[in-house]
């Protein structure tokens, strides 16, 4: 979220809502649909002249969900006990978040066929494919590995015949004869896996496995995810993911101010959330553009930033993330893409200036000017800009080409937009937005140390007067924004 900018709050106390969420301006009101549904009055309590529910009951908050789909979206729904059960406002807005993505032109459309949406470990709620179905009527290939999570999903979607035909539930374990590979990234037909598997290139899985995302992420060692579920020549508009946040049904924990369910299947897996979407970005580099938008749910900002630099590192030509947030938890979206953007632009212009300057103030103990030096150097490395380090003068030497510029601009290692801000809409389609130029753009920070916890970053442009000034001014900002998130209290 942008300097400034507060976060917009409607509905429940602690809730940022989607805009066109249903519940961003009408929260549910438990006393009417007690008196509509008596399943559910048990469950209401008054506080003062409140309504209310004991968010710690599992039995409330199941229940509470079932009515709101059936009341709101006219779906019938069940889950057997301690399965994850899923609040409607809060699934609700990614789904709003990918109709945001599909709708805004940033990659072109594919106009005229229906939207076609891939959900990856759908669980018993089969919440995504649902909501997506009756909310747009979009069709859905939803998969899992549990037994339990594919069978309430398919009641799930028989129970609603109006939608059943748009949802398949597609089991993502291997074949057994194939079991022993399950950790092979294979693209495979499963209808003709018996005859035939269509192994990926040997120079493809090459670049995969010896590529810098297994070193540094933990490895995931689970069921296919994408490849080997994925059929051939099958094409969508995005995949979708809530995946097993944690490493440990131990830090998955129980949040005792609500009770959710949730079984260590659907909330563990190796290496958590981390592991799971390397592997999504894995078998995105191999499937590159039969996803338009590749997308994940992450429960923890460390992972989204580090996945984001990962991103750039292999070739997607956009970014996009978002927070979602809920009570006391936040949770970020996270999208990318391998198809060329519609239009190569960035932000609005800026005062052109071939040398600019911020500072650095309160910068925590533990930074000295050797770490911002590096970081600065890190986060024009990351989007792929060549870099020269000298520690003898504390500055960096910087060539970047216009598209890795429009990277850090209009992407970048940008923080968070929320669901109401929208801000990437705006710049891509703002008709005052500046084509980049193709020349490169060559310039050096410096870090100064002005007094104890006090630094000065200076930029200059080497090619003064230079027509790319207003663009080295969008990417100086980028890296003020992107030091004072990281150094400052
Ligand atoms: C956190 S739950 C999400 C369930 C549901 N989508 C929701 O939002 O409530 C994660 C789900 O991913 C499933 N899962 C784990 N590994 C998977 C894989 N390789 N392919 C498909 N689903 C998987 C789990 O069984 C579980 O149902």
């Amino acid at each position: 979220m942008g300097k400034g900018k507060k976060r917009a709050r409607s509905g429940p106390p602690g809730s940022t809502n989607h805009p066109s969420n249903r519940y961003s301006d009408n929260p549910p009101d438990f006393a009417v649909l007690a008196s509509l549904y008596p399943s559910f009055k048990p469950f209401v309590f008054f506080s003062g002249a409140r309504p209310r529910i004991d968010w710690t009951d599992y039995n409330a908050t199941r229940e509470l969900t079932r009515i709101l789909l059936l009341h709101d979206h006219s779906l019938n729904w069940w889950i057997p006990d301690g399965q994850l059960c899923p609040t409607v406002p809060n699934r609700s807005n990614y789904i709003h978040w990918i109709n945001d993505l599909l709708s805004s032109e940033i990659i072109p459309s594919c106009s005229g066929s229906k939207v076609k949406g891939f959900d990856i470990g759908t669980g018993a709620n089969c919440i995504y494919p649902l909501l997506g179905a009756s909310l747009f009527g979009w069709i859905f290939v939803a998969s899992d590995v549990t037994a339990v999570a594919l069978e309430w999903a398919a009641k799930n979607v028989q129970s609603n015949p109006h939608i059943s035909d748009l949802i398949e539930i597609r089991d993502s374990k291997p074949l057994p004869d194939h079991s022993s590979e399950s950790h092979v990234p294979e693209v495979v037909d499963r209808e003709s896996q018996k005859h035939s598997s269509q192994t990926i290139p040997a120079e493809e899985t090459t670049t995969l496995h010896s590529d810098s995302l297994d070193d540094v992420n933990k490895s995931y060692m689970g069921p296919p995810i994408l490849l080997g579920v994925v059929k051939e020549n099958e094409t969508f508009d995005f995949c979708m993911s809530n995946p097993p946040f944690f490493e440990t049904f131990g830090e998955a924990g129980l949040n005792p101010k609500t009770s959710c369910g949730g079984t260590p299947e659907e909330m563990v897996c190796n290496g958590g959330e981390q592991a799971f979407v390397t592997r999504i970005i894995q078998d995105s580099i191999i499937l590159r553009q039969r996803f338009r938008w590749y997308t994940s749910m992450l429960g923890k900002k460390a992972n989204l930033k580090l996945l984001i630099s990962k991103l750039w590192e292999v070739g997607v030509t956009v970014v996009k993330t978002t927070e979602f947030v809920q009570g006391q938890t936040s949770r970020w979206g996270l999208a990318w893409s391998f198809i060329p953007t519609a239009r190569k632009i960035i932000s609005p212009p800026v005062a052109k200036k071939s040398i600019s300057s911020f500072m650095l103030e309160g910068i925590t103990r533990q930074y000295s000017a050797a770490d911002v030096l590096q970081s600065v150097e890190e986060f024009f490395k990351s989007c792929g800009a060549s870099c020269k380090l000298n520690s003898s003068t504390f500055s960096v030497d910087i060539v970047a080409s216009s598209d890795q510029c429009n990277i850090i601009s209009k992407n970048g290692i940008r923080d968070v937009e929320t669901v109401r801000s929208h801000g990437y809409e705006k710049q891509s389609l703002d008709s005052s937005s500046l084509q980049v130029p193709e020349d490169n753009l060559s310039f050096r920070i410096l870090v100064f140390q002005q007094m104890p916890g006090t630094l000065l970053i200076k930029g200059s442009l080497q090619q003064k007067d230079s027509p790319l000034s207003g663009l080295f001014s969008v990417v100086f900002c980028s890296l003020e924004e992107s030091m004072k998130s990281k150094f400052c209290r």
